[in-house]
């Protein structure tokens, strides 16, 4: 078998007395869409957070592509083709949805400090943001500032600031949390041609979308790993349905 995208080894983090992060380990293939789930407070986030560089774990490893990460700041993981999408929270308002892309293409390139000098690169930076945009359905709002876009716009946006780093693997934290059901339609059908690019690891609640994107799904529960299977393993895995899914659920 060859070796999986990502590897996570015995990864532990601790808040004080609380083990957030319980000797976790998991694999992601390439081309693989891996989905994580688990109720409230299971520590999906902070997971997420430990593979993009942004919480130290206490113990254990975290391999990307073969080379050993766990030392890496998030810059050098994003560069690397590991990245996390971008928060609402962390667009600016005030900009157009290609300004805010276009932003993080620039700082892809390392351009920070020359952007305004260089015409032909500043059209070629807008060129890639368009694109990015179109990749995700949002090239006819290019123009628009974020604060008029919807909560489903906005989230698709945060998929293409995502995709401006020309990521290997995305870790999606939650994309459909907010969405109305015509938006999570929109967002689903989206993810499904995205996956089809870019190896992807989806935190999300939503379990339509959890089973109509996984090829596999791994369950969290108090930090620690309970099962790991196909969309029907673990649809029909004891544990999980007492865990999360609920006894007796339909
Ligand atoms: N910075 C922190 N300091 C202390 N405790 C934290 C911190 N971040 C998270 N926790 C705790 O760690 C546990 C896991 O939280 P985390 O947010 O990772 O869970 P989650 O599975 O993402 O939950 P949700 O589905 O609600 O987003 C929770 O008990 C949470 O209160």
């Amino acid at each position: 078998m060859s070796e999986p995208l990502l590897r996570v080894d015995g990864l532990v983090k601790r808040f004080g007395g609380l083990v957030a992060t319980n000797n976790l380990s998991l694999d992601v293939a390439e081309g693989e869409l891996h989905a994580l789930i688990g109720p409230n407070g299971a520590g999906k986030t902070t997971f997420i957070s430990q593979l993009a560089g942004e919480l130290r774990q206490d113990q254990g490893t975290i391999q990307f592509d073969g080379k050993e990460i766990t030392p890496w700041k998030t810059p050098v993981r994003v560069q690397h083709g590991l990245a996390r999408s971008f928060q609402i929270t962390q667009l600016l308002p005030d900009y157009t949805a290609l300004d805010n892309v276009a932003i993080a293409v620039q700082a892809r390139r390392g351009h920070s400090y020359h952007f305004w000098k260089d015409a032909h690169s500043v059209t070629d930076i807008r060129d890639d943001a368009r694109r990015q945009l179109d990749r995700v359905g949002l090239g006819a709002r290019a123009d628009t500032p974020v604060s008029e876009l919807s909560h489903g716009e906005q989230k698709q946006l945060e998929l293409a600031i995502a995709l401006a780093t020309s990521p290997r693997m995305l870790l999606l934290d939650e994309p459909m949390a907010g969405l109305g059901t015509a938006e999570c339609t929109r967002m689903i059908e989206l993810l499904k041609v995205l996956k089809t690019e870019v190896t992807i690891l989806l935190v999300e609640h939503d379990m339509d979308a959890v089973f109509a994107l996984a090829d596999r799904i791994s369950v969290l529960v108090n930090g620690e790993r309970i099962a790991t299977g196909s969309v029907d393993d673990i649809r029909n895995d004891e544990a999980v349905r007492v865990a999360y899914l609920g006894e007796g659920d339909a």
